[in-house]
């Protein structure tokens, strides 16, 4: 059995007039990197800082570790916000200090002797990959070296959980993706707890075990993020997921598609459990229509591939609708029209 170590109960935050959560139900299990998806104003950093109190929530309950963190003290709070470690995007780190006086600011604050701090910070820059910047100074850093510094200095303290900022990426995607297996690490080897926030599908495909789609400061949508992948119910979740596989084609490609391919377009769904091929393997003989595949993407995604094809159906327009709907039985089809 999975144990939740933060824990959303119908929990909602008002800025006066502005709703930017309402009523949010989410469960994140100890160990597992969780991602939050959403367009900008969706309610992610919202969401983000009712984990570490910097919000106090407005309604319902919000639990770390079995605790309603929205019914502590300021005393309290501070100690649960010693067992979170944050990194931001915009990296937030002290200018005047070395890269080490950065990482062990944390431990100063939290009172460690200075060997311990020493040893520790040691310790940590390497794990990030950068002892050998210990003596710099931030602005003689790469954005990912930042970012490793960040990561560093939010795990100094041994944090169970960290939560970080995507979803402002100052990183060109290779850095990000030196990042994100980073973060991959931290997880796998220390077990820590991690809710990445993020408005890039592609993250959430490399990182997270599963993912809560926000909108309207609401959840519309959560569950493994290879199911997600697979099957997104929502119209928001489908835009994302289709920004990752660009498998649709955009509206340039459809009409050179057109030109090509003058018969019925239809765009179907696959994965390993939505498998199309034994229905078109008996277009010809069952319904006398041929097809032809005009545009596709599939993805990895651990062990499983998921993706969309676009295809050309060419016959009598009834045979093309029985093959339209066995394939509609099989998985999601759109037409093209
Ligand atoms: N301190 C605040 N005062 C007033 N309104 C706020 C405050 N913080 C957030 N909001 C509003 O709450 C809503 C959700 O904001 P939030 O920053 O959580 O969204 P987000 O999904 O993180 O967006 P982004 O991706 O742009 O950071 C928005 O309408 C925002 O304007």
């Amino acid at each position: 059995m999975s144990t939740p170590i933060i824990e959303f109960r119908g929990a909602g935050k008002n800025f006066g007039d502005v709703t930017a959560l309402a009523g949010v139900d989410l469960s994140i299990d100890a160990g597992e990197i969780y991602a939050v998806i959403g367009h900008s104003g969706a309610g992610k950093s919202t969401l983000v800082r009712l984990i570490n109190a910097l919000e106090r929530a407005t309604s319902g309950e919000v639990l770390v570790d079995g605790v309603d963190i929205t019914k502590l003290s300021e005393r309290r709070l501070r100690e649960v916000r010693l067992g979170i470690g944050m990194v931001f995007q915009q990296f937030n780190l002290m200018r005047s200090r070395t890269v080490f006086g950065n990482v062990a600011y944390p431990l100063k604050v939290a009172g460690w002797a200075k060997a311990d701090r020493e040893r520790r910070v040691t310790e940590l820059l390497k794990f990030v990959g950068i002892a050998d910047k210990a003596w710099q100074y931030p602005d003689q850093l790469s954005g990912g070296q930042k970012q490793r510094v960040g990561i560093a200095r939010a795990l100094a303290t041994n944090p169970k959980i960290l939560l970080a900022d995507e979803s402002t990426s100052a990183l060109d995607p290779e850095t990000t993706g030196e990042v994100l297996r980073l973060l991959k690490r931290v997880n796998s080897e220390f077990g820590v707890t991690i809710v990445v926030i993020t408005h890039e599908m592609e993250v959430v495909r490399e990182i997270a075990d599963r993912v809560a789609v926000l909108k309207d400061g609401k959840v519309i949508e959560h569950g493994p993020v290879r199911e997600v992948f697979a099957a997104p119910r929502e119209p928001t979740t489908k835009t994302f997921v289709e920004t990752v596989l660009r498998a649709r084609p955009d509206p340039a490609d459809l009409a050179r598609i057109r030109e090509r391919h003058p018969g019925r377009l239809v765009i179907a769904r696959v994965s390993d459990d939505r498998r199309i091929g034994p229905v078109l393997s008996e277009a010809i003989s069952r319904y006398d229509v041929r097809f032809e595949v005009v545009h596709g993407g599939v993805k990895e995604l651990g062990s499983t591939s998921f993706g969309s094809l676009t295809l050309e159906l060419i016959g009598a327009d009834a045979a093309v609708d029985k093959l339209i709907a066995d394939l509609r039985a099989a998985t999601d089809v759109e037409e093209l029209v």
